[in-house]
């Protein structure tokens, strides 16, 4: 525990949740922090950054213009990017990169988002993954040393989905050995990229390569964009910020274009495909899409980060929701908290359950992708499809999965929960954007899909197929698969469902076809089904994975640490099989009174998991200076803290504002 949560006064509700608690709460934050030695790490990691004092703001971040938003989010990221620099990566190395450890604890700088969060997000990652080994030599020390700040900018007003359809062009001049960036159209300006609009001096720069009149598609390059004493954009370049958003308001995205803008031949990022020096293209890569390995490696981190993300909003809403008490259904009885309406449970014990599914699953995807990069250093790129559509399907469901349960936390917060204060809204306006950013949720499951099809074509074939998809032999017998409610055969039920849903998709391919018309336009008449498939399949990998590592991972804890997290597992299965009652009616042997069974055991879990609630969300471990919430702190202290805040409002700053002398008087004296 914290110093900050032993030295306050704790609400006595609060008080009496944790009391009630009969697991040991420490054996499950390990568990959520992959680990004792990361959860020993997380905390050393956050002891520096919250010693430096950096948190504090006077006026709420969210109470000042946008400029002065700006200023002070500038302010803090110096600071921050100076520990993680000097004190962060001394302790975690580069790992550090791919690890939510950072994000989190940047949450004790930044209620919003940190302008500088894509220059180690991807910046320096791309500079890792796309550079030669003598390019990053030159780059990679200036950009850890934030020596030079970089953005990453792919997405044009035109195209942010289709990649292979970006307008800008790196033109390569022989006679100068230099590329020429050109923007030739309004929609061939970059947009939306993080950092870029004021903050940026250098840029990653996606662009259509040609040289000796051949275009050869979209490649990556480092490209100055601001004069390093100055900061003014450099000639050719026009740069800013592309207008306030939803959230995201201080993390700068922005737009810029350029006017014959010419670079070196070496700031073309040269690990995968090479222009020599009288423009010869030479390809180095084994696999065409090794340019897009940025993109799968932030896929792959952001299915933690959504977790930790709904893991926040899951505390914040538990703990108010043990200290509120609202209505009266017993008359002459107190008022409940609200924590013991079953329905408040059923909003809010999934978010718990969910948050661990997707950490855990995140960690077994970090692993492959670890696995997968090692075989690629030996040249071998067999595994790169699976992983890209499995990264391709966890980004998707995991992102849009977390943003729906942080906005259920939401609305089981009531009118407060709408309070900027809580922290919720903006943790919602964050993940939101998630869903959408690093490839859109349809486009990346249509993606998985592809490979899906692929897969169960092999199979009617008779060839095998990789592990993740080998459960798709269980389509071919097209018997009902046998229902029985024990986790594995849940987990057996979810696969026959995917697979059946993804032969069905190959087989209305081909009956489209068989009409005359071409593959394209039967893959595009089938793709609502495809969707539906792929998150079929990815649901599948998701609880086989949650339950296979939930039993591993407790395997040597303590008892009622096991019983509870098996009850979370379980809840979350049944949670799923409940919600997909007509895909199991379709494709299993489930009936009613089964269903009936599975929504009592649901409603049995609701009221175990009820005492260790509090418990279960004290184990997620946020400290206060990073969960940022009136209505989630330790403490409980839900309404001072409410009211402390609401004073602070510039609102507040006198009992009478100018605008009443400006504007209501002359009103109401009939001079307006
Ligand atoms: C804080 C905020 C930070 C935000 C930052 C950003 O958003 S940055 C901006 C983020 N922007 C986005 O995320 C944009 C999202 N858009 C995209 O990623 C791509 O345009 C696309 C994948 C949708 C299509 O790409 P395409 O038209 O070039 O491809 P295709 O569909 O014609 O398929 C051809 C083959 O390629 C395969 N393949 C494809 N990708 C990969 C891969 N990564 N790896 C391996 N393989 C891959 C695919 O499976 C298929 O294989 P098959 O079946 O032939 O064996
Ligand atoms: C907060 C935020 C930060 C971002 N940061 C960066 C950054 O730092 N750098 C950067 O380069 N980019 C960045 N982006 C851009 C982001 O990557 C794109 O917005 C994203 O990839 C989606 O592309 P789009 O906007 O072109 O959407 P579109 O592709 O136009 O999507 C619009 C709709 O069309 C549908 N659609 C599109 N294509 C298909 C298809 N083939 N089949 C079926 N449906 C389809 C989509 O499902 C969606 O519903 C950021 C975006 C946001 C919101």
């Amino acid at each position: 525990m914290s110093t900050d949560k032993m030295s306050v006064k704790v609400n006595v509700d609060l008080q009496k949740e944790r009391q009630k608690c009969n697991f040991n709460i420490q054996e499950v934050t390990f568990i959520f922090d992959g680990g004792k030695e990361q959860t020993l790490q997380r905390k050393k990691i956050e002891d520096i950054a919250l010693n430096s004092g950096a948190s504090i703001d006077s006026i709420p971040e969210e109470c000042l213009g946008l400029k002065e938003r700006y200023d002070n989010a500038v302010r803090k990221s110096c600071i921050y990017s100076r520990i993680v620099k000097n004190e962060i990566l001394e302790i975690t190395g580069l790992e550090a990169l791919g690890n939510p450890v950072l994000r989190r604890t940047a949450d004790a700088f930044f209620k919003e988002i940190s302008p500088f969060m894509l220059h180690l997000g991807m910046f320096v990652p791309t500079i890792i993954g796309q550079c030669t080994e003598e390019q990053q030599a030159k780059w990679l020390p200036r950009a850890l040393e934030m020596q030079i700040i970089g953005a990453y900018a792919q997405t044009e007003l035109g195209h942010g989905t289709f990649i292979r359809g970006l307008e800008t062009t790196a033109t390569y001049d022989p006679e100068t050995e230099e590329f020429v960036l050109h923007s030739p159209t309004l929609t061939s300006y970059k947009w939306w990229a993080g950092g870029l609009g004021n903050t940026a001096n250098h840029c990653i720069v996606v662009a259509q390569l040609y040289t000796k009149g051949q275009c050869h598609g979209t490649h990556p390059f480092i490209v100055p964009i601001r004069d390093m004493e100055t900061h003014e954009p450099f000639p050719g370049v026009k740069v800013g910020d592309v207008g306030v958003r939803m959230g995201f308001n201080t993390a700068d995205n922005g737009f810029l274009s350029f006017n014959h803008y010419r670079i070196p031949r070496e700031n073309m990022m040269m690990k995968n495909a090479k222009v020599l020096k009288d423009g010869t293209y030479v390809k180095v890569a084994r696999h065409e899409k090794l340019t897009y390995g940025t993109m799968v490696f932030v896929r792959v981190t952001l299915v933690k980060e959504a977790a930790i993300n709904l893991a926040k909003a899951a505390t914040i809403a538990v703990r108010y929701s043990a200290v509120r008490r609202q209505s009266q259904p017993k008359p002459d009885a107190p008022e409940p908290q609200i924590i013991d309406y079953p329905t408040q449970q059923h909003k809010l014990f999934i978010c718990i359950a969910t948050a661990h599914a997707l950490q855990i699953t995140g960690d077994w995807l970090w692993r492959t992708f670890k696995d997968v990069l090692a075989d690629m250093r030996g040249g071998n790129t067999d595994s790169l499809p699976e992983l890209h559509a499995l990264s391709s399907c966890l980004k998707a469901i995991s992102t849009s999965d977390s943003a729906a349960y942080i906005e259920q936390c939401r609305f089981a917060c009531g009118g407060h929960g709408y309070m900027l204060s809580s922290n919720l809204p903006l943790i919602y306006s964050f993940v939101t954007a998630t869903r959408t950013y690093e490839g859109d949720y349809t486009v990346l499951l249509l993606q998985t899909a592809r490979f899906l099809v692929k897969a169960w074509e092999q199979v009617e074939a008779g060839k095998s197929v990789t592990p993740t998809v080998s459960y798709l032999t269980l389509a071919a017998t097209k018997e009902k698969v046998l229902w029985n409610d024990f986790a594995e055969g849940i987990i057996r039920s979810f696969q026959a469902v995917a697979a059946r849903k993804i032969s069905a998709c190959a087989e209305t391919i081909k009956r489209h076809m068989k009409t005359g018309i071409c593959y394209e336009d039967a893959w595009q008449l089938t793709t609502v089904r495809l969707v539906s498939a792929a998150e079929s399949h990815c649901r599948s990998v998701i609880c086989q994975t949650y339950w296979n590592e939930i039993t591993r991972l407790t395997a040597s804890c303590s008892t009622n640490v096991k019983i509870v997290m098996e009850q979370l597992a379980t809840l979350y299965l049944i949670y799923w099989a409940l919600e997909r009652s007509g895909d199991l009616l379709r494709y299993s042997t489930i009936s009613e009174k089964d269903l009936n069974r599975l929504q009592e055991r649901y409603e049995e879990l609701l009221a175990l998991i009820r005492p260790n609630a509090v418990g279960l969300v004290d184990a997620f471990d946020f400290r206060d200076e990073i969960l940022r919430s009136t209505l989630g702190a330790y403490d409980g202290r839900v309404y001072e803290r409410l009211m402390e805040e609401a004073l602070k409002s510039p609102l507040n700053d006198g009992p009478v504002q100018a605008s009443f002398h400006k504007y209501i008087k002359p009103l109401t004296k009939g001079k307006l």
